[in-house]
């Protein structure tokens, strides 16, 4: 009989982020099983997966907070804020072990993330592997709630909105796992949101700085602190469609500068429209939000005059019909 097959090098955990579009249908979470399953048996590593809450779940969690307390308990308001992640890590637990696979459901305390400060955005201090190679130690899949850490004295904390990535990079960077796979319902990091932009193409590698920009302007990529957490403790970042199938993705690293458009939404019903280029500075333009989509494809045609013609933009993501799971 023979081993374990081993990629390569030492036996590194995989580490594997699936945001909140991963789980937009409840087939999502089976849909996931399946893969980790999958690479679990392939590659004969331990696997840490890293969840989301399901599509829409923390927007829809912070709204019923703010209609009840206009200025919330801080304390109160990570605990619910995080609660989303709750659900889809025992969701996603409870999948895996249908599929046949062990897995541990962690909750803050096991994760080894520490973090100070307010506790709805505390900033993430440290990541100690200890408890996640104990967990893996046990069962060979951990299934991380994404954005939470623990504070000083032991209280849960929220990482901020989005910060699933963070949570992701920083535990790639302590079990010396070199490349953190990020899944997410695009081709990998596009010279455009490619839901605006139909023709935005996907970038095979792209330097951290580029994507730090994107998201520094307001592109919904990859968190602004995972890709600083990543440059810092030498992660790569593997962003992957899913289902992995539809392409190779993009490795974020020490790659080449990249132009791009971002579309960020302001306040008044206004978007503002910034065009990055390799060098320079950003350009910034505000247009009404109808106007949007329109302005950022003939941005983005400016950038790259060879693009092939738009198809119309595809229409707005909804919310997962269980994002009410907790409050409906
Ligand atoms: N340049 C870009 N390339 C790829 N995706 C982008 C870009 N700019 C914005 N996005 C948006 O980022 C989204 C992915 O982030 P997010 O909504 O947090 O997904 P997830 O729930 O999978 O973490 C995409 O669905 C897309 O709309
Ligand atoms: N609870 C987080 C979840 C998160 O990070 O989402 P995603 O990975 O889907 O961007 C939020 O919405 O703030």
């Amino acid at each position: 009989m023979t081993g374990p097959r081993r990629a390569s090098g030492p036996l590194t955990p995989l580490v594997l982020k699936f945001g909140g579009s991963a789980f937009a249908e409840l087939e999502g979470f089976t849909r996931v099983a399946r893969y980790v399953a999958g690479r679990a048996a392939e590659s004969g590593r331990p696997v840490v997966v890293v969840v989301s809450a399901m599509s829409g779940t923390t927007g829809r969690l912070k709204e019923t907070l703010e209609r009840l307390a206009p200025d919330p308990h801080p304390e109160a308001a990570a605990m619910l804020l995080t609660s989303g992640e709750t659900v889809s890590v025992a969701l996603l637990t409870a999948v895996l072990d249908m599929v046949g696979l062990r897995a541990s459901p962690l909750a803050a305390a096991g994760i080894g993330l520490l973090a100070e400060g307010p506790p709805q955005h505390a900033a993430l201090l440290r990541a100690d592997p200890g408890p996640l190679a104990a967990a893996l130690a046990a069962r060979p899949v951990a299934v991380v709630p994404g954005g939470r850490a623990v504070d000083g004295a032991g209280r849960t904390v929220m990482l901020g909105r989005n910060s699933s990535d963070l949570s992701a990079v920083a535990l790639a960077g302590a079990l010396g796992t070199p490349v953190c796979e990020l899944f997410s319902d695009v081709p990998g990091i596009c010279t455009a949101d490619p839901y605006l932009v139909p023709a935005a193409r996907t970038l095979e590698r792209v330097a951290y700085e580029t994507v730090r920009r994107m998201s520094h302007h307001g592109a919904k990529v990859v968190h602004t602190r995972a890709v600083d957490w990543a440059e810092r403790h030498g992660v790569l970042l593997h962003c992957r469609p899913l289902p992995p199938s539809e392409g190779d993705g993009t490795v974020v690293g020490q790659g080449p500068p990249a132009p791009a458009v971002v579309v960020s939404a302001e306040g008044g019903g206004l978007t503002r429209i910034t065009t990055l280029r390799e060098d320079g500075p950003a350009e910034h333009t505000l247009v009404p939000g109808a106007d949007a989509a329109d302005r950022a494809r003939r941005a983005h045609r400016e950038l790259f005059p060879d693009s092939a013609e738009d198809a119309p933009p595809a229409p707005p993501k909804a919310r997962s019909a269980y994002s009410g799971v907790l409050i409906t």
